[in-house]
C-alpha cells in the first residue's frame, strides 16, 4: 500500500490507506526517530510525498525512510498543469508543493470556483476560478511566526504563549500582543470574506486547513475545515501518475 507524506515546515502528516480497512493517520516531527517506526515495513510498497523543507531535510527524510521502509519515496512538485488545474506562476516549480496539492484536493471535490487557505507555519491564501485556473495567491506569517518575530526583534515586548480569541483592545502588554493577534486574524477573515464575495464563491467553498485554522474559524472565518487536505490532493496526484 501507499503512504503519503506531508512535511511542513513545522509538523508532518501522514496517511496510510490499507485496502478495505480504514486510513490510519498521524501526525509528528520530523527529528522523532520513532516518526516512521508505527509502520509496517512489508505492507508499504510505494511513498508518495508532498513538501516544502530545504532539500538538505528532504534528502535526510528520503534517507530515514529508504532506512524505515526499503522503499524509494517519490517527491510530487508543482506542475504548470494538473488534475485539471493550471498554476499561475511562470516559473511553476517555485510554488510549494503544499499549495498546489491543497489546491488540487480542493478541486477534486469542488469543480468550480475556490479559496484555499492553508494557516500552517506561514499562513497562505490561494484562488482557484471556475475553470481550474489558479488566479494567484497570498503568503503571511502564520500565527506563530508573527509571535516569534516580535518576541525576538524587541526587548520588552513579553507575553505569554496562549492563543486569545479576543480582539479587543489590551491594557497590558501580554494582552496587546495577544488581542493584537487576534484583531489581526480577525481582519483577514474579514479579508477573505470579501474576496469570497467578489468572486461569488460560496462558504462551501472556501477549505480552510493547517494548525491554526481552527482558530481562524473562531474568530468569524467561514469555510469547511479540512485537516487533510494536501494529503488529498498528494493522493489525486499520485494516482494520476501511476495510473491508479
Ligand atoms: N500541536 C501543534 N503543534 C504545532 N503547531 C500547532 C499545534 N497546534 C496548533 N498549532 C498551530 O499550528 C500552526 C502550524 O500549523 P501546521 O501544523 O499546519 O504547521 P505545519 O503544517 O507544520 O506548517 P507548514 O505545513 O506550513 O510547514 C502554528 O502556527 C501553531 O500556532
Ligand atoms: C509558503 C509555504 C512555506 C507554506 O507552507 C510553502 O508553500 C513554501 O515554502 N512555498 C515556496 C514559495 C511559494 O510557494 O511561492
Ligand atoms: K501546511
Amino acid at each position: 500500500m501507499t503512504l503519503f507524506i506531508d512535511a511542513g515546515n513545522t509538523r508532518i502528516k501522514w496517511r496510510l490507506k490499507p485496502e478495505g480497512r480504514p486510513a490510519l493517520e498521524g501526525v509528528g516531527v520530523l527529528t522523532d526517530p520513532q516518526l516512521f517506526q508505527a509502520f509496517d515495513a512489508q505492507s508499504v510498497n510505494r511513498i508518495a510525498i508532498s513538501t516544502v523543507i530545504s532539500e538538505d531535510a528532504r534528502k535526510k527524510l528520503h534517507q530515514q525512510l529508504y532506512r524505515a521502509l526499503g522503499v524509494e519515496p517519490v517527491f510530487h512538485w508543482t506542475q504548470s498543469s494538473q488534475c485539471g488545474v493550471t498554476c499561475a506562476y511562470d516559473r511553476p516549480e517555485t510554488m510549494g508543493a503544499d499549495r498546489w496539492h491543497a489546491l488540487i484536493g480542493a478541486w477534486k471535490q469542488a469543480k468550480r470556483a475556490l479559496l484555499v487557505v492553508d494557516a500552517g507555519s506561514a499562513l497562505t491564501v490561494d484562488i482557484l476560478d471556475g475553470q481550474g485556473m489558479h488566479r494567484g495567491g497570498y503568503i503571511l506569517p502564520g500565527h506563530r511566526l508573527m509571535r516569534e518575530s516580535l518576541e525576538s526583534n524587541t526587548a520588552r515586548v513579553r507575553f505569554g504563549k496562549a492563543l486569545s480569541q479576543d480582539p479587543s483592545p489590551g491594557k497590558s502588554t501580554d494582552a496587546c500582543v495577544r488581542n493584537g493577534l487576534s484583531w489581526l486574524l480577525q481582519a483577514l477573515s474579514m479579508q477573505l470574506d470579501a474576496l469570497r464575495r467578489a468572486l461569488g464563491i460560496d462558504v462551501d467553498a472556501v477549505f480552510l486547513t493547517g494548525g491554526d485554522a481552527p482558530g481562524l474559524m473562531q474568530l468569524g472565518l467561514e469555510g469547511c475545515l479540512r485537516p487533510q487536505l494536501v494529503l488529498e490532493g498528494l493522493e489525486a496526484v499520485d494516482a494520476e501518475v501511476t495510473g491508479v
